[in-house]
């Protein structure tokens, strides 16, 4: 557990770069994301941000960073799906993840499973951190009082109480950053060096970016974008939409 604490100083004040690409997506394959994760190694990531067992194992294998892993899946009984149950968990763990990030929203979970129990059940069987993928300063609040060892901004815009923006939620971190002693991550929609900043100024502990550094498809309708004059990319011109239940794709606005 000694080392799992160290972790967390480790990663104070670093970019961890989130390596994720769905079915449907050009770069979809754990190869291609291993590639990318030491990609990020190399220009100076701190950690990696990873979807599901075979990402996060090919990446454990082939990159010397710590990974925080989740598995995005959906189920019938519920809008939750970042690492809904307990096994899902279990799963992202045992390939390789020293951090394990679970939606912490309010919502109710498969099979009726409690975030509660699910925490309390990792902490008694992994070597693991467990991170709070949170929408709300309610949500941080709670999951800070069950256990988890950290918090993140994640889901904020991706919950339909949650504030809807395209920018990403600088004030729920700093807020959050003011009220809890767990470290708060900083995540979703960041897209500049400047936002990344001011995010660690207001308090945030690491900072995680996923599309703005390995998505090209976004990365390039940004530039187009401003070159047609539209003026969408820099002020967050593209978002996540649940599409079904669910998964987030990147559309582009
Ligand atoms: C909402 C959701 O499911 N977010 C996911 C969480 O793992 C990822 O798809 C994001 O890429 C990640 O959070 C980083 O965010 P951004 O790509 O905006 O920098």
């Amino acid at each position: 557990m000694s080392n799992l604490k160290g972790l967390l100083d480790d990663l104070r004040g670093k970019l961890i770069v989130s390596c994720q690409a769905q079915a449907d997506d050009e770069l979809y394959g754990s190869e291609i994301m291993a590639k990318m994760a030491l990609a990020s190694k190399r220009g100076g990531a701190a950690g990696i941000r990873a979807n599901g067992p075979a990402d996060i194992a090919e990446i454990h294998s082939a990159v010397e960073l710590p990974i925080i892993g989740l598995w995005k899946r959906n189920y019938a009984d519920s809008e939750v799906y970042i690492t809904p149950t307990l096994e899902d968990a279990l799963q992202v763990v045992k390939a390789g993840a020293s951090i394990v990030a679970m939606d912490a929203t309010v919502r109710r979970r498969p099979n009726g499973e409690k975030l509660k129990d699910i925490v309390a059940e990792l902490k008694k069987t992994c070597e693991c951190l467990v991170m709070a993928d949170i929408s709300t300063i309610e949500e941080g609040l709670y999951a800070a009082s069950i256990g988890f060892d950290m918090v993140s901004s994640t889901l904020s815009g991706y919950t339909p109480y949650s504030k809807q923006s395209d920018e990403p939620d600088l004030a729920l971190v700093s807020a959050l950053s003011g009220r809890l002693s767990i470290p708060v991550f900083a995540e979703g929609r960041i897209r500049t060096h400047e936002q990344a900043v001011s995010f660690l100024q207001q308090g945030a502990h690491a900072i995680v970016i996923g599309a703005a550094i390995t998505q090209p498809k976004v990365i390039t309708r940004g530039f187009v974008d401003q070159m047609q004059g539209l003026k969408k990319y820099g002020s967050g011109g593209h978002r996540h939409v649940l599409k079904g239940r669910g998964y987030p794709n990147i559309i582009v606005l």
